[in-house]
């Protein structure tokens, strides 16, 4: 049965006027490797320890400005919340299609409550804590294109035309402002693109789009801005000592204007200086140490890398589920082509490697939990190959081939073939990292021991559902199985209202 909200009564919880304040006991576990009786023992230790969490429960009007605005993502999001906030529907081929928002964790997906006679009880995955609605977002940005959004709808060849026709007079007067642009970190056939960039020296760009926030959230009087990154892939950064390594160096190299930061960097220091939250959504390295340590010193929240939408997230489920089936996954061989203005950067060595590396690192968590199956070191043989085919568009076409070892010597051959839309699987994941990246924001937490309330640690591991490259904490792991990605974000926030893990034990009915 599905409700649609649902209030906590528990001792541990208090709804005050401006937050939720609850108590939550956090069970894990302390290992020890110890000497017993002259030899080496593991001994797991369950261990409790008490949480405080307060979440700010006012909602802010939220400004979204995205780099890469007018793109296939940028565009087709802008188009689906309109859509969505004006109840827009269009006739397709097979029926009068209505607005929606599928594809989005928060809104979309729903979470177990409990059972009641014997019934098991489903909620909005969104009525879990007080979020922004999508409808209510106010869209901005930068582009290194000129075009208006309507156009770039247009231009992008996503939705259906008598949805764009109801669009236009909503997108025609959004345009992006001009963006940073360096050819030397994106593949040359985008350089026609840009006619609209931003001069000057590194430190002068970075001024601007400071400016820019400011005078965005003054126009359209928000109360919070999230900023992110859905422009094109770059090439990776050199991360050189001296360069960009800290903090220190990075606004160093700024004022010296030094060739080898990326805009991407550039926006985030812009961001980072600004206190705006900044999430990557593509694959490059932006966040070099220096804007890391950055990010941290000023407890700015940063977040990416690379949107999960489609042949990885599949892997990522799939690879997860072979795995803990104790079946072993000896080549994993992904293929995809692809014929957006994406593909066509792609399809130059640099801009593709920085793809290569975000696709092929989603499986490292899974193969290194299973000792059995794997040696210490060894992995599946696993290739991306990603092809610009200019005919399909925005339909990526992924073709994947997983081949693994069962019982007694016996292969198992896995083939899939998956159109992914792109900017439709793409937008909606955009949505809930903003969303995600907002509400985090309102939330304080302390554990038994600490002085006071603060903030989840600005490099947002909670994120880490919507991208193939989760960005964490220096020195923490990285998870990439869905399941467990998922699992840690929703009880983080059933934590924040005082509810147990979702364990699916229903001891009531064994
Ligand atoms: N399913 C998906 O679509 C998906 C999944 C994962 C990652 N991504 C990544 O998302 C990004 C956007 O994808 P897309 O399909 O919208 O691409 P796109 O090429 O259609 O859009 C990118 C936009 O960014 C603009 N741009 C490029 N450099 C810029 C800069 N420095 N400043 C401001 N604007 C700039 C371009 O003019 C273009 O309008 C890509 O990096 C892609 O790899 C997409
Ligand atoms: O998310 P996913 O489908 O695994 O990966 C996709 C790639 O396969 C595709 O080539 C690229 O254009 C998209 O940006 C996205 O990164």
């Amino acid at each position: 049965m599905f409700i649609e909200k649902f209030k906590v009564e528990s001792p541990n919880v208090r709804y005050a006027e401006d937050e939720i304040e609850a108590v939550y006991h956090y069970e894990t576990t302390e290992l020890v490797h110890e000497s017993r009786d002259g030899a080496y023992h593991w001994i797991v230790k369950p261990k409790t320890v008490r949480y405080n969490f307060k979440t700010h429960t006012r909602v802010p009007k939220l400004g979204v400005m995205l780099v890469g605005w007018g793109g296939n993502n940028g565009s087709t999001l802008t188009a689906g919340v309109i859509a969505n906030r004006e109840g827009i529907s269009w006739a397709t081929k097979d029926k009068v299609q209505q607005a929606n928002y599928f594809g989005s964790l928060t809104q979309a997906s729903t979470i177990r409550v409990g059972s009641f006679n014997g019934e098991e009880i489903y909620a909005p995955f969104k009525s879990l804590l007080p979020m922004v609605n999508p409808d209510d977002i106010v869209f901005g940005g930068w582009d290194i294109s000129n075009m208006n959004l309507a156009d770039a709808m247009a231009r992008a060849m996503v939705l259906d035309i008598d949805l764009q026709k109801q669009l236009r007079p909503y997108m025609e007067s959004m345009v992006p402002l001009p963006g940073i642009f360096d050819p030397d970190f994106v593949a040359a056939n985008q350089s026609g693109r840009a006619n609209s960039v931003i001069k000057g020296t590194k430190k002068e760009q970075v001024q601007q789009i400071i400016k820019d926030i400011r005078e965005f959230k003054e126009k359209t009087k928000t109360d919070k801005v999230v900023v992110l990154w859905t422009a094109n892939t770059e090439r990776y950064s050199d991360v050189i000592v001296g360069l960009n390594d800290t903090m220190e160096n990075l606004m160093a190299s700024l004022e010296k204007n030094e060739t080898e930061i990326s805009p991407s960097t550039l926006y985030g220091i812009a961001c980072v200086l600004e206190n705006v939250p900044f999430i990557n959504g593509s694959p490059q390295n932006t966040f070099v140490p220096g804007l890391i340590e950055m990010a941290i010193q000023r407890n700015t929240l940063i977040g990416g890398d690379d949107f999960k939408s489609g042949q990885t997230k599949m892997k990522s489920v799939l690879v997860d589920f072979l795995v803990g089936a104790g079946i072993k996954p000896t080549s994993i061989v992904s293929y995809n082509h692809l014929g957006n203005n994406d593909g066509m950067n792609l399809s130059a060595p640099q801009t593709f490697r920085s793809k290569e590396i975000s696709k092929s690192n989603v499986v490292d968590d899974m193969v290194s939990s299973n000792g059995i199956l794997y040696e210490t070191g060894e992995h599946p043989d696993h290739v991306i190959v990603i092809k610009y085919v200019p005919y399909v568009g925005d339909s990526k076409r992924a073709m994947d081939e997983y081949t693994s070892e069962i019982f007694m010597g016996g292969k198992s051959t896995i083939v899939l073939h998956n159109t992914c839309e792109d900017s439709l699987l793409a937008a909606p994941i955009i949505l809930d990292l903003v969303l995600l990246a907002e509400l985090s924001s309102r939330i304080q937490l302390k554990f038994d021991g600490e002085d006071k309330f603060h903030s989840f640690h600005p490099v947002s591991a909670i994120l880490s559902y919507l991208t193939k490259a989760p960005l964490v904490p220096p020195g923490t792991p990285v998870v990439n199985a869905l399941s467990k990605q998922r699992a840690m974000l929703e009880n983080i926030l059933r934590a924040c209202i005082g509810l147990a893990p979702e364990n699916n034990m229903n001891l009531e009915y064994k």
